[in-house]
């Protein structure tokens, strides 16, 4: 596993960054990777994600691109009120000093919540506004290929070698150990999840506002919570398995984690070439070939579905174009069939500016239409005034951003909050002025299959 080559590697980063913490008077990061056998991402983290904290699971099963992080070696918040540029700012300060040793980037892990505005209920209690993580032990899997990051911070006084013992015993440890279910169950106590009943009675008066007000669109969540027997690995490997095409990702905090299998990306960045993609307007799927075609048909040429899918796509391509040249998109959603629903998506794609950082985008890009509405401003007070739940961070972006810049984020819908043998699932549909109720309370329940599957489990309706 990590053999004297490696640990005589990781003296060197640890040393050069000793003897720079000296030379400035302040902590230096030591970031060194090495190559790693085959090792099973989803066993891992479940086997770790409660003791080694915060812990990330990332993957792209389609692309053969997962990560994974255990522990924290400095966590970037970004206070109320300031942008999230700041914490791109930050991390780029540390990196510059940091000695790295090996062909890899550091990377940080994290998300952000959907409304930063509003208060964390109780729920949320462990997820922050806004948190990236550099994590202590770090793995990436591209293809085949794996790599295990180590990240240190050391100073003028620390002992390099008992640094480097402690790294090395600390992956040992987690490497050896298994999964163990929850010990008890955690019986939070959840506030009132609003009945379906209620649910529709807002999405009519959402309507109705939408008739009489400015607001053209607003996205109304929901909640539901039913009790998982399964265990954590084997929810992992369904997501995995059920949603090859999604972003497969969890963030276990304090009692909890955050996991869900999102189809939608908010922003990737390689170089300079940015992409993102409108994701909005659904149909269920159907297991009649035939009967799912037509499905797919009428949602192409619905005029409730494009309507709200043109209101995501026009105000993503609006926020890009602001720091972005060649903003392109195909004239005409097309189709994405997923395992439970079908969309209507229009990947939009720019060549970012060279010094604008990934998350000032990130920020102009949340919330889109698809989660908030439009226009922005008025939705989020909607929201705030009248869905009656904290979000946390569903439909917050969650993802990553690497030490040049580069990055991915996704919008985290199809997700759960898992405490324990609780998990509170979400979904949200975008209310526009021809909703109807009854069908967006069954959108809202197709959505939630792609948690509900994995987590083996039947919703229970709050009365
Ligand atoms: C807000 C959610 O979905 C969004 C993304 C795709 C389609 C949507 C829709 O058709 O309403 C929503 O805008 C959710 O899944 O919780």
């Amino acid at each position: 596993m990590i053999d004297e080559s490696d640990m005589a590697l990781l003296r060197q980063g640890v040393n050069a960054a000793k003897q720079r913490a000296c030379e400035q008077g302040s902590p230096v990061l030591a970031s060194c990777s090495l190559p790693h056998p085959n090792i099973d991402f989803v066993q891992i983290f479940a086997a770790n994600h409660r003791s080694e904290q915060p812990a990330t699971l990332w993957a792209m099963p389609e692309d053969n691109f997962a990560l994974l992080g255990l522990g924290c070696t400095h966590e970037f918040q970004c206070p109320a009120g300031r942008p999230w540029s700041d914490l791109q700012s930050a991390w780029e300060t540390r990196i510059a000093k940091a000695v790295v040793i090996g062909d890899h980037r550091p990377v940080l892990c994290g998300g952000f919540a959907f409304d930063r505005r509003t208060r964390r209920s109780k729920l949320w209690r462990d997820f922050p506004a806004a948190a990236l993580t550099l994590h202590r032990y770090f793995l990436q899997a591209e293809g085949t290929r794996i790599k295990l990051v180590l990240n240190t911070l050391v100073d003028g006084r620390s002992d390099c070698e008992k640094l480097c013992d402690e790294l090395l015993k600390g992956w040992q440890k987690i490497v050896a150990r298994s999964y163990s279910p929850p010990a008890e169950e955690v019986g939070r106590s959840l506030g009132t999840l609003v009945s379906g009943q209620a649910w529709r009675d807002k999405v009519s008066a959402a309507v109705e506002a939408i008739g009489a007000e400015r607001l053209r669109k607003v996205v109304l969540a929901r909640a539901e919570q039913i009790a998982v027997d399964v265990p954590l690995p084997d929810i992992l490997d369904g997501l995995r398995q059920l949603h090859p095409g999604a972003y497969v990702f969890a963030f276990a905090r304090g009692r909890s984690c955050f996991l869900g299998a999102s189809p939608e990306r908010l922003i990737a960045r390689r170089g300079n070439r940015v992409h993102t993609c409108a994701v909005a307007g659904t149909a269920p799927r159907h297991h009649d070939p035939e009967i799912d075609r037509q499905l797919g048909r009428e949602l192409l040429i619905s005029d409730k579905n494009r309507y709200e899918h043109a209101l995501v796509a026009n105000e993503l391509k609006r926020a890009l174009g602001l720091y972005c040249d060649h903003v392109a998109s195909p004239p005409e959603p097309r189709l994405r069939k997923l395992r439970h629903v079908q969309h209507l998506v229009t990947p939009i794609r720019g060549e970012i500016h060279s010094n604008m950082p990934l998350l000032a985008l990130l920020q102009q890009l949340h919330p889109s239409p698809a989660v908030g509405g439009f226009p922005t401003n008025e939705a989020m007070a909607y929201i705030r005034a009248h869905e009656g739940m904290d979000r946390g961070w569903y439909a917050g972006p969650v993802g990553w951003l690497d030490a040049a810049g580069d990055g991915e984020f996704a919008v985290a819908l199809r997700s759960a909050l898992l405490a324990g043998r609780d998990a509170v699932l979400f979904a949200g549909c975008g209310i526009v002025k021809d909703s109807k109720p009854e069908d967006e309370y069954w959108e809202s329940r197709y959505k939630m299959q792609a948690m509900m599957t994995a987590l083996a489990a039947t919703g229970t309706e709050p009365a």
